[in-house]
């Protein structure tokens, strides 16, 4: 037997990322312990208060033990103030950390996602982080406290039963009605905490996508059927979102009711035990404010339960989403700092999740350091799929992708795409400055190097005479700059920082013919003794490769130096 097979996939019961910030913050919750325990000696005081005043006070006109009393009684009450104040910080303290702490850590994994694992709509994913709130809400909440005061549900009953006798029996038996009514209401709970989730990350999709292209959908004319999609969700999570409120008052009316019937019950029994002498009436009275005391937990414990069920829900889809594997090796991943450039792909295969076809099929490509590749083939053919692959966002089905010699999938995937400088067809920009987009707070991008990628990509002939062109604050996505704008920005970025390999996918497809050749004349020099991956659909652009290599359905058909590939497609065309 192999010694792998020994070993049990030991997989702890709660997930490490939340319980390691609460542990964190164990200082905090002890401090939150201590003061709700104080806060439940203190309310044991003050009906013991009442019961000396109504048994030893009253009888005996004692006035001066009264006012003693009393002042003891303003201490208590100023620090009960004071810690319940306490409570509610500590627990707001304590919140926010693991709120921090959670986050941060979902987000790393967010950015570390590998693309193929990834599920779910751009809006399901933000839905998805917002869950976090519930959590927080969870864990920030004093409710919480209430696990704290269900030991001294028994110390106050223990202290009703010396004062009353009998009179316990009845906030006991209140006890299991107020449980069971909790335990009754969960299984539903958790289902409609599920749906309500599901439908409000349907909602969250719509919502994004409608703002996400509010100008496509707009000049589309696809409004009324997003405004249909739109009220289906909202119909079906209102609906969700009424069931689990409804499903959630039930145990917190039971145990409101629970209280009452028990308070009402301990006044009228305690009316025959007080005739038959058997106990005083600040007794009776004690024990009906201790019954109150006695039962509120349960109260806070039935609204616990239903916040519970709304946190687990975001738990185990908060907990999926970081079960999902991330990208780079499991085991130490190589951080080179600087990289030769030779690319090679050895009979790569590769099919998108869920795609029917192969992207590539059988793809073997060996292009030495400082040699400039274009890529022609038709739509779809798989050219920008290659690019992905040679950048590790996507890893291959079969075959292997090497840059200098080592398999993609060794490398740290954030270093190695800081020592490629990429533009992919998209280009989309970040919110921020034009400075930020292209800098992207890299160390080695200072403002010198900066304006000279802006330079070579014609960034500085449309940002550098706007004062303050480089810290123009671009909206979401670059919305406000043309598309040849965006593409310059783009491509500064990509050269910013001089990088060993350069990926372009169709940089100039949105620029004109001027502004295009301008930027070959600039890119040529910058980009000698680099390896070039070009993509494109330009002729013009392929002044900037010295070898071309055609794709087509996944399968490279052509490979060859330029000029003799051009002249075979050519010819090809003119047969
Ligand atoms: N994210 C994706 N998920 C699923 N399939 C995809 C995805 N991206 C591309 N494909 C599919 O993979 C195939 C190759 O796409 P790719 O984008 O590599 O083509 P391309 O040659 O770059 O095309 P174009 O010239 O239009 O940019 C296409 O059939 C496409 O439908």
């Amino acid at each position: 037997m192999r010694e792998d097979r020994l070993l049990v996939d030991h997989k702890p019961r709660f997930a490490p990322w939340l319980v390691e910030p609460m542990l964190r913050n164990r200082a905090t919750y002890m401090k939150v312990a201590v003061a709700a325990a104080l806060i439940n000696i203190f309310a044991l005081v003050s009906s013991l208060f009442t019961m000396t005043v109504y048994d030893r006070i009253v009888p005996n006109e004692g006035s001066s033990s009264l006012i003693g009393l009393s002042i003891g009684l303003i201490f208590v009450i100023i620090f009960d103030f004071v810690l319940r104040l306490l409570r509610v910080y500590f627990v707001d303290i304590a919140g926010a950390n693991i709120d921090h702490d959670v986050g941060e850590t979902l987000f790393a994994h967010l950015l570390a996602l590998r693309l193929d694992q990834k599920r779910g709509s751009t809006g399901t994913l933000t839905g998805l982080m917002r869950e976090l709130e519930t959590l927080r809400d969870f864990f920030a909440s004093v409710t919480l406290t209430a696990i704290i005061d269900v030991p001294f549900i028994i110390v106050t009953l223990a202290v009703i039963a010396m004062l009353g006798g009998i009179l316990v029996v009845l906030p006991l038996a209140m006890i299991p009605v107020v449980i069971g009514a909790g335990l009754l209401a969960t299984p539903s709970l958790d289902r409609l905490s599920s749906r309500s989730l599901g439908d409000g990350l349907v909602k969250q999709s719509v919502l994004v996508e409608a703002i996400g292209s509010l100008e496509t959908v707009k000049a589309i004319g696809a409004g009324p059927m997003l405004s249909r999609r739109w009220q289906a969700a909202l119909v079906s999570h209102s609906e969700s979102s009424l069931g689990q409120r409804l499903a959630a008052a039930v145990p917190m009316t039971v145990a409101n009711s629970a209280s009452t019937i028990a308070y009402c019950g301990i006044i009228i029994v305690g009316v025959g035990l007080l005739r038959s002498n058997t106990i005083t009436t600040g007794a009776l009275l004690a024990c009906s404010i201790l019954c109150g005391r006695a039962l509120a937990p349960l109260a806070q414990i039935a609204t616990l339960l239903s916040r519970l069920s709304a946190t687990r829900v975001a738990y185990r889809q908060i907990s999926a989403l970081m079960d999902t594997p991330t990208e780079g090796p499991t085991g130490d991943a190589l951080h080179p700092a600087r990289l030769e450039g030779a690319i090679e792909l050895r009979n790569v295969g590769f099919r998108y999740p869920g795609a029917p076809e192969r992207a590539l099929d059988g793809v073997n490509l060996a292009i030495k350091p400082g040699e400039r590749v274009g890529f022609l083939g038709r739509v779809g053919s798989g050219k920008s799929t290659l690019a992905r692959l040679m950048l590790g966002l996507y890893e291959p089905e079969e075959g292997v992708v090497m840059i200098d010699g080592i398999d993609v999938r060794q490398y740290a995937p954030a270093q190695l795409r800081a020592l490629i400088g990429s533009a992919m067809q998209d280009n989309v920009l970040i919110a921020g400055s034009v400075r930020q987009n292209i800098c992207l707070d890299r160390a080695v991008v200072d403002q010198d190097e900066m304006i000279r990628a802006a330079e070579i990509s014609g960034t500085h002939r449309f940002m550098g005479q706007i004062a303050n062109g480089y810290d123009l604050r671009l909206a979401d996505r670059g919305d406000g700059l043309s598309g040849g704008q965006r593409q310059s920005i783009a491509i500064a970025r990509a050269l910013a920082g001089s990088p060993p390999v350069l990926i372009f996918d169709e940089p100039s497809s949105a620029m004109d013919a001027q502004t295009e050749s301008d930027l070959i004349a600039r890119l040529k020099p910058e980009i000698a003794g680099k390896t070039m991956i070009l993509i494109t659909h330009r002729t013009s652009l392929l002044a900037l490769v010295d070898r071309i290599v055609i794709l087509d359905g996944g399968k490279v058909v052509a490979d060859g130096p330029r000029d003799a590939v051009l002249q075979r497609l050519a010819r090809g065309k003119a047969a």
